[in-house]
């Protein structure tokens, strides 16, 4: 195997690949590695997200967040792993997932409106059919106007800029009820406005009993967003609460000790790395 010049000196001691299969925990992954070609992109990941948390998803470019989301949601097949959701297989407990892809992973000259893009979030209740009634017309307005884009229901979705996408797909997320919501860089290429707007409802989410797992690179806003950073560069390094997980220390193992600013209490850090 070739030397891999982007992977921590030292990795921690494994988290604990038995931390959460247990029906509190909305996600559990336990010895995940995955692979493109011959480097692993992920490399026996095991980690248990809470309930009731935010968690941050940090560690550099191609540390292998994007694949570690994409594998616990089955998009990408691990080569070895297992992935459960509340104590269960993921098949079972899909639909109590939604899932906010990266921006660029979307193709936006696809025919729908922001209104139709949201309804599509309530696939299983809308059956095989797709007989949208009143109700549900409502309810997708309803969770447009949560994330200020009431205004935009009947734009198509490639002539919204990227901020009023990103809202779009976290209505779509909100329509579909579920309790574990999982973004993909939701904050990327968008105005502060938005990234207010977004922050604000996945903040409810969590009030409500939600949970939130994003992948996250502004490492200055991890204390103000996140209760909780799961720390990763290939491997897992560390997983906890952000005052005591998002730390010099592990930032060094996830970095590579590359931070040209140190983001630990201090503001300032965007693209410090
Ligand atoms: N579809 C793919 N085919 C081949 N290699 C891939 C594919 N997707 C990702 N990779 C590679 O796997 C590694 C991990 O990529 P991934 O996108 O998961 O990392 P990331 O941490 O999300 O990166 P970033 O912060 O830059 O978005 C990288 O080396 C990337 O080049």
């Amino acid at each position: 195997m070739k030397h891999d010049s982007t992977r921590p000196e030292a990795v921690r001691p494994a988290i604990p690949a038995t931390a959460g299969d247990a029906p509190s925990v909305p996600l559990a992954i336990s010895g995940l590695t995955v692979s493109y070609g011959d480097m692993p992109a992920v490399n026996d990941v095991s980690v248990a997200f809470r309930s009731g948390a935010m968690t941050a998803i940090i560690g550099p470019n191609g540390a292998g967040k994007s694949t570690l989301l994409k594998s616990a949601l089955g998009i990408v097949t691990p080569l070895s792993g297992q992935v459960t959701c509340w104590g269960r297989p993921l098949a079972r407990q899909r639909h109590r997932i939604a899932y906010v892809p990266q921006r660029a992973a979307i193709d936006w000259e696809f025919p729908a409106r922001a209104l139709d893009v949201v309804l599509m979030g309530m696939y299983r209740e809308l059956g095989l059919l797709r007989r949208v009634r009143a109700s549900h017309l409502a309810r997708a307005m309803s969770c447009l106007a949560r994330v200020g884009m009431e205004d935009f229901a009947d734009r198509q979705i490639g002539r919204l800029s990227g901020g009023q996408q990103q809202r779009v797909f976290l209505a779509r997320a909100l329509a579909q009820g579920a309790d574990l919501y999982m973004l993909d860089e939701p904050f990327a290429g968008v105005d502060a406005a938005t990234e207010r707007a977004i922050i604000a409802v996945l903040k409810e989410i969590v009030a409500e009993g939600g949970t939130v797992i994003a992948v996250h690179h502004d490492l200055a806003t991890v204390p103000g967003y996140f209760d909780r950073v799961f720390l990763m560069n290939v491997h897992a390094i560390a997983e906890g609460p952000v005052a005591t997980a998002f730390s010099r220390e592990n930032l060094d193992l996830a970095y590579g000790g590359r931070l040209a600013q140190d983001p630990v209490g201090a503001a300032g850090a965007r693209d410090a790395y």
